[in-house]
């Protein structure tokens, strides 16, 4: 092999590639030039290359970054204002009332960039959002240098955003506009949910999406309760009135879908719907066990979101991955439902397929960008180590995430932002908790 120069090599003990499961390279090195995977090198290609800067993570796992499938990145500001609450009490009694108050483009930057300092600190390098005051969300994502897609919310009641559903569209087209052409951010139109939005808006979101070529991003089938009131509304469930309005299709992804039967499910594989598995969220809302068995086997495609910080209350993907894999057993009463690599399948290039970008992102190849983590298996809650797959899912904990990269860039080092200021995200969340106290 030529003796070639690179940005930067990056050796790390394990690498889990996630294109196979099970599959780990051992004491291999990431060539990365202009933010891509540009080679993988065994130790004896390693030996004779060249490079800007070199790191070795003698006792580390080198990995995808993880895809949050499902956020609300702003919500750390609400953060355990309302707990163990039904979903429709936390919404109609708490959190709208207090979104009411404080949601501005101040509230919604500030916001952003903590659940991004919380969200570097746990492996994730995308975030699919959706919230208000969208141009806040891009350049906060700008900011922090994270992977972004922008939730575009539509509903049809109004708030401190938007008056009626056109409002929303066209306040979410005009800021879009500000940031055609940035790679890390991508704007999605997001209807909030069946109970929220007439079909006259989601025909509109439909050929809207179309014509931009955007993907939508919607909460569906989240509890038992919106599943029968929307019966009783519009005499069918709600997944056969979206289906019947021409919402579902690969452009979907479909939050939280935990009351799906066995022909919903079918449908969802049929259209090629993506699905954001919200497990902590699902739990603390005792909303319900999602089918996720049911629906990888029916070949769905199913990611792991945290949903906001508000019903979660962590923005920690690595403990969602666990949870995924935990809940997945205890609700079919299988231990083989969600093994670990599935999990850690589930976390990255599943993500990544529903936002569209798995040839850029989501697992470890020569072409893709460097959207990378390490995590130090050198602790004592992860000894001794038989199975470094085993131990992502089941045994480590955020605190173990060391580095971060996004396109090649390292956001975190050494557990340290490089982009963010933790002192100033911590004094920025309590100042708005005193102003939040004082209204
Ligand atoms: C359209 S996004 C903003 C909107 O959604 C609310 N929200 C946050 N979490 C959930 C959830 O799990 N189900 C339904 N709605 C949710 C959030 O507070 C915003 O008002
Ligand atoms: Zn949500």
């Amino acid at each position: 092999m030529p003796n070639r120069h690179y940005d930067q090599l990056i050796t790390a003990r394990w690498i889990i590639t996630v294109e196979q499961d099970g599959v780990i390279l051992d004491n291999h090195s990431l060539a990365i030039s202009d933010g891509r995977i540009v080679a993988i090198l065994a130790p004896e290609e390693a030996a004779g290359v060249s490079a800007g800067t070199y790191l070795n993570l003698d006792n580390h796992v080198l990995m995808p970054g993880l895809v949050n499938l499902h956020g609300h990145s702003a919500m750390t500001l609400l953060r355990g204002m309302a707990d163990d609450k039904a979903l429709m009490d936390w919404l109609q009694n708490h959190i709208w009332p207090a979104e009411g108050k404080h949601v501005s483009n101040a509230f919604v930057f500030d916001g952003a960039l903590l659940a991004m300092g919380e969200m570097f600190r746990s492996g994730t390098t995308t975030i699919n959002d959706m919230y208000f005051f969208h141009a806040a969300m891009a350049r906060a994502a700008l900011a922090a240098g994270m992977r972004t897609f922008v939730g575009c919310s539509i509903l049809e009641f109004p708030t401190v955003y938007g008056q009626n559903a056109d409002d929303y569209i066209s306040k979410a087209m005009a800021e879009r506009s500000q940031f055609l052409g940035e790679e890390l951010v991508t704007f999605t139109l997001a209807p909030h949910a069946p109970y929220t939005v007439a079909d006259d808006t989601f025909r509109k979101v439909i050929t809207l999406a179309e014509q931009q070529d955007m993907l939508i991003h919607c909460h569906i089938h989240e509890t038992m309760d919106e599943v029968n009131s929307g019966i009783e509304q519009h005499q069918q469930r709600p997944l056969a009135r979206l289906a019947n309005l021409g919402l579902l299709s690969p452009r979907l992804i479909a939050a939280h879908m935990v009351h799906l039967t066995d022909a919903e499910i079918a449908l969802v594989a049929r259209h090629g719907v993506s699905i954001a598995h919200n497990p902590t969220s699902n739990m603390k809302l005792a909303s319900g066990i999602a089918p996720v068995q049911k629906l990888l086997a029916a070949g769905v495609n199913v990611g792991i979101g945290t949903d906001g910080a508000a019903s979660n209350n962590k923005l920690d993907m690595l403990s969602e991955t666990r949870m995924g894999a935990l809940l997945a057993k205890v609700g079919t009463l299988d231990p083989t439902a969600v093994p670990a690599a599935t999990a850690i399948r589930m976390a990255t290039l599943h993500g990544a397929r529903a936002l569209g970008i798995e040839h850029k992102v989501g697992s470890i190849a020569v072409g893709k960008q460097a959207d990378l983590i390490a995590v130090d298996l050198a602790q004592i809650e992860t000894s001794p180590n038989f199975d470094p797959i085993s131990h992502i899912v089941y045994a480590a904990g955020r605190e173990q995430v060391s580095h971060v990269w996004v396109n090649g860039r390292n956001v975190l080092r050494e557990r340290k932002l490089t982009t963010l200021d933790e002192a100033e995200l911590k004094a920025r969340a309590d100042s708005w908790r005193v102003r939040i106290l004082d209204n």
